[in-house]
This record gives C-alpha cells, structure tokens and sequence, in this order.
C-alpha cells in the first residue's frame, strides 16, 4: 500500500502517546502515529464511552479508557484533542497523574486561552508545549480522521517564553514525522492571524447561511433549490461541529471582534461602491483577490474536496 507519509521509524519519538479526545483530530493523530511508529504505545483517552467502544472497533490505538487519570498516567507526551472551552477542567483532572517531563501539548484553534486555562494547573516538570495544526475537514468524530490529514499543512506551536527547548523540538519532530510543516509563533499572535484566516470566514459562512435559512419563508424553498456556486461553499464550512466553534468565537473574543470591526467598515466601504456605480472599485479588489486565491493555489495551500481526496490513499 502506498504510504504517502513516509516508512515507519525505527525508534518511535515517545514510549508513551497519550490522546485526550478521539475526535477527528485526535484520531488522525492515532492513525499517523501508529503508520509511522511514532509512538511504543498510543493510548486513547475520551469522555464518551461510544468513541472509546468505536476506536476499539477501528483499532487505531494500544490502549482507550474514558478515565483521563488512568489514561494519561506514564505518558511521555499527552495532547489534548478536545474543544477550546474544556482545557482548564481536563488539565486539573490529570495533573496529579501527569509524570515529571512530560510534555503537556494539544491541538487547539486557540492558543493563549488554551495557556491561561492549562497553566495554573500545570505540575513542577511538566513542559507545556501547544500546538495547533492548520487542517481539518467540517466533520467530526473517530470515523472522520484519517492519517494523512496533516500532510503538507501548517502545525503552529507557540511555545511559552523560557520553555524547554527540548520539549519543543520532540514536539516539532512529531508534526514534521506527519507531514505537517511546523512554524512557532506566540500564542498572542497566532490568534490574531487565525483570527481573520480561520475564525472569522466560518462567522461568516455560519452567518450567511443562517440568514438564507431565515429568508426561506420568502423566497419558498429556492435557497435550497438554486444553491449552486458560492452558497454551497459556505454550507460546507457552516456545518462545522456547533461546539467546537462555539468555544472558538468565546475564546478568541478579542481578536474576533477585532477583525470583524475591520471586516464592517470593508463591507460598508463596498456597499458605497455598490451604490455609486463605482465599478473601479469592485473590479480592482476582485482582480486582489484572484491573485491571492492563485497563490495559495500554487503554494499547494487548497482544499480541493471537503474530504481533501486524501482519503482513499492510507
Ligand atoms: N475540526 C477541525 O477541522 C480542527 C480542529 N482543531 C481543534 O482540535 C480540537 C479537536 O477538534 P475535533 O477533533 O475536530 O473535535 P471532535 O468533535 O471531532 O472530537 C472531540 C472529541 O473530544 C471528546 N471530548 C470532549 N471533551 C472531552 C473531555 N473533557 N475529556 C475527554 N474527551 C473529551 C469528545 O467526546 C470527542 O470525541 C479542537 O480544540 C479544535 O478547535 C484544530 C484543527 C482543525
Ligand atoms: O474545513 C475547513 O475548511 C477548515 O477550516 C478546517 C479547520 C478548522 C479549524 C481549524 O483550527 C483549522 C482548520
């Protein structure tokens, strides 16, 4: 079977992976790991005794257990897969389990409330080291990972002032052995440029669509019936997991509506366009535009298919 991950390693980069959350990151984690032996013993950790039962099934991880405090027990490395709003709860749940020079990490799409909420509970030893890999699909659970999904896509980590150097770099070495390109960052600026890259065009595709939905009444079913083109598009996105986003838009709050206060005036400086006739103007922000939807064509940066096609290659 072709492996467009690369062989399997020798020597696995951690005894002991712990995956806290089996959704679709937490199992595309599982899955990559186990392809590249990346891991002794991978061991799945998640609240829901029907994940637990279904990544038995799937069979993509060592060990799986709905008790955080068992699990996580010996674990070299411990990521946290879970929504943005429940790192404070997890994080004192396995604090007392977690072995001197573990390395804590994770895969938000949130980093500095991920920091504030882990670290007042973090043990003497234990290296802090978040991540946030830029890659995901709108669907959700242990079916919907798969193991080449970080391939050729960014991993941010942004790492705390003065942490380990070591921690970071097996964390890094993890990503790299994915596929992922990783770059390091502070959480601070991380959230403001995925602010306006991730956050708040899914605002926006949850925010259109539900609009259409509402006008439903008065346009008598033709939304649904003539959504071809751009409406569709922004269905895919608007079917992302509703608690996932709920926890983004509630811990990125401060960049969010920063940029959606940018976002307004833009909107407003079209609709003058708009109403004057003012075609210059449309046509030169849509020729910006292209240009920078080609570059992140070239730059291999797309998502072809909401599956990404990527599927059928593990
Ligand atoms: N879905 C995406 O495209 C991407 C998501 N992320 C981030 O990765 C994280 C995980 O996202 P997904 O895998 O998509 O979510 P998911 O909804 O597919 O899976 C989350 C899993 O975590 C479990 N869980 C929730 N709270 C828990 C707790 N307290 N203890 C143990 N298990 C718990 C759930 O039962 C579920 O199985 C989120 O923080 C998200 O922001 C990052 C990049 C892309
Ligand atoms: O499905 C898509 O287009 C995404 O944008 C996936 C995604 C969701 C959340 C992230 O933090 C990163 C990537």
């Amino acid at each position: 079977m072709p492996d467009r991950l690369g062989p399997p390693l020798d020597t696995p980069l951690v005894s002991r992976l712990a995956l806290v959350g089996l959704g679709l990151i937490g199992s595309s984690i599982a899955r990559a790991a186990r392809l590249r032996n990346l891991a002794g013993t991978i061991v799945a950790v998640d609240r829901d005794p029907a994940v637990i039962r279904r990544v038995e099934e799937l069979g993509i991880a060592d060990e799986a257990t709905t008790d955080p405090t068992a699990g996580v027990r010996d674990a070299d490395l411990v990521i946290l897969c879970i929504p943005v709003g429940g790192f404070a709860a997890v994080a004192k749940a396995i604090a007392p389990a977690l072995k001197p020079g573990a390395i804590l990490s994770d895969t938000g799409s949130v980093k500095k409330s991920m920091i504030e909420q882990v670290t007042p509970h973090l043990p003497e030893g234990v290296h802090l080291v978040p991540a946030h890999p830029v890659a995901g699909t709108e669907h959700s659970g242990p079916d919907a990972g798969f193991a080449t999904l970080f391939r050729d896509r960014w991993c941010i980590l942004t790492p705390p002032e003065g942490s380990d150097p070591e921690a970071v770099a097996k964390v890094a070495a993890l990503w790299s052995a994915m596929g992922a390109n990783v770059e390091v960052m502070t959480a601070e600026h991380h959230d403001l440029v995925l602010a306006i890259t991730s956050h708040v065009p899914h605002l926006i595709a949850y925010n259109i669509v539900g609009t259409a939905a509402d006008l439903e009444e008065v346009t008598q079913g033709e939304v649904i019936k003539f959504s071809a083109g751009g409406f569709r598009d922004f269905t895919r996105i608007a079917a992302s997991d509703p608690t996932m986003w709920r926890d983004i838009f509630l811990h990125n709050k401060e960049a969010v509506l920063e940029m959606l206060g940018r976002l307004n005036e833009d909107i407003a400086i079209l609709a003058r366009a708009i109403r004057w006739g003012d075609g210059d103007a449309l046509f030169d922000l849509f020729t910006r535009t292209r240009a920078i939807r080609r570059g992140i064509i070239s730059q291999g940066q797309e998502t072809p298919e909401p599956d990404f096609g990527r599927r059928r290659e593990e």
